[in-house]
């Protein structure tokens, strides 16, 4: 089968605007909460298709993902998914699955923050296992170049231009000193002031977990991150290698001349995202509970 808009419109009619309230309550109380839940639905997409995989738990029978490398103190938002499949299952037991609260979350938390909106398709159906090593080796990792950001994108079917758009997801958020200390220190793409200041905030040792914003507008989905790139105000490597000399300068660009542009690529990117190797029919199950199987 395949995802369809009107999954949920007779089952359970409501669950798209109890999924935005609730997003926007919770973004409205903290920004940041925006990116972190786009962030959950990329890294749950990535390893083994968007089936809430990154949710769960640790088990008897698997280790969960979220003491992978990429997700070990680093992702957020679980409370936000349990206070909203809570509510959701207040009206529609049994019915809507974790995965798919989770493509909507990340729809509605992008919209929130000023960024384009979507038509998300659902009927995801959630994962009865997790798994350690999938997320380990699927997630791209920071210290990553151009050819292996394009080769873990192209790995799950996506484009250079897809992978330079959806890294635009970078226009929100915070990221640790752990993930970009090397470049403040050891690299020579990167401007000069820029780095001065956030060396402030992130010494040469210590302060791992010290956060700075991943675009001068953290709070606002824009396409101020690829006019960052191309002053080399990348924060992680792996976004400066976006604009560096290589193939994907045009596209950066184009999206930071163009935002109605980035914001079209964005969205198809994160429908073709949401479309990676969902459970449908009677696969899977719906979880009870998104942290552990049912
Ligand atoms: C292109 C390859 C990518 C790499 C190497 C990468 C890497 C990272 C890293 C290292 C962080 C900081 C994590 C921390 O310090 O705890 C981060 C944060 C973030 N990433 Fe990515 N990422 C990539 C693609 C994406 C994509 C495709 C999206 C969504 C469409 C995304 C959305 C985010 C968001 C929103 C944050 C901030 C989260 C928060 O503030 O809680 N990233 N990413």
């Amino acid at each position: 089968q395949s995802l369809s808009a009107n999954f949920y419109s007779s089952s359970c009619p409501n669950v798209l605007s109890v999924i935005k309230t609730a997003v926007d309550s919770a973004v409205t109380n903290e920004a940041r909460m925006g990116a972190s839940l786009l962030r959950l639905h990329f890294h749950d997409c990535f390893v083994n298709g968007c089936d809430a995989s990154v949710l769960l738990d640790d088990a008897s029978d698997f280790t969960g993902e979220k003491t992978a490398n990429p997700n070990s103190g680093s992702l957020r938002g679980f409370d936000v998914i349990d206070t909203i499949k809570t509510k959701v299952e207040a009206s529609c037991a049994g019915v809507v699955s974790c995965a798919d609260i989770l493509a909507v979350a990340a729809r509605d938390s992008v919209v929130k923050l000023g960024g384009p909106t979507w038509t998300v398709l659902l009927g995801r159906r959630d994962s009865t296992t997790a798994s350690l090593s999938a997320a380990n080796n699927n997630i791209p990792a920071p210290t990553l170049n151009l050819s292996g950001l394009i080769s873990s994108f192209s790995n799950k079917g996506l484009t250079a231009r897809e992978m330079v758009a959806l890294s635009g997801g970078h226009t929100i958020g915070q990221a640790r000193c752990t993930t970009f200390r090397n470049r403040l220190y050891n690299e020579a793409n990167i401007n000069a002031s820029f780095a001065t200041s956030v060396k402030a905030n992130c010494p040469q040792s210590g302060g791992n977990n010290n956060l700075s914003p991943l675009d001068t507008s953290p709070t606002s989905f824009d396409n101020v991150y690829f006019k960052n790139l191309q002053i080399q105000k990348g924060l992680l490597h792996s976004d400066q290698q976006l604009f560096n000399g290589g193939s994907t300068n045009s596209i950066v660009n184009t999206y930071s001349s163009n935002s109605a542009t980035f914001f079209t690529d964005f969205k198809n990117a994160m429908v073709k995202m949401g479309n990676l190797s969902p459970l449908t029919g009677t696969s899977g199950q719906i979880r009870k509970n998104c942290r552990k199987t049912n």
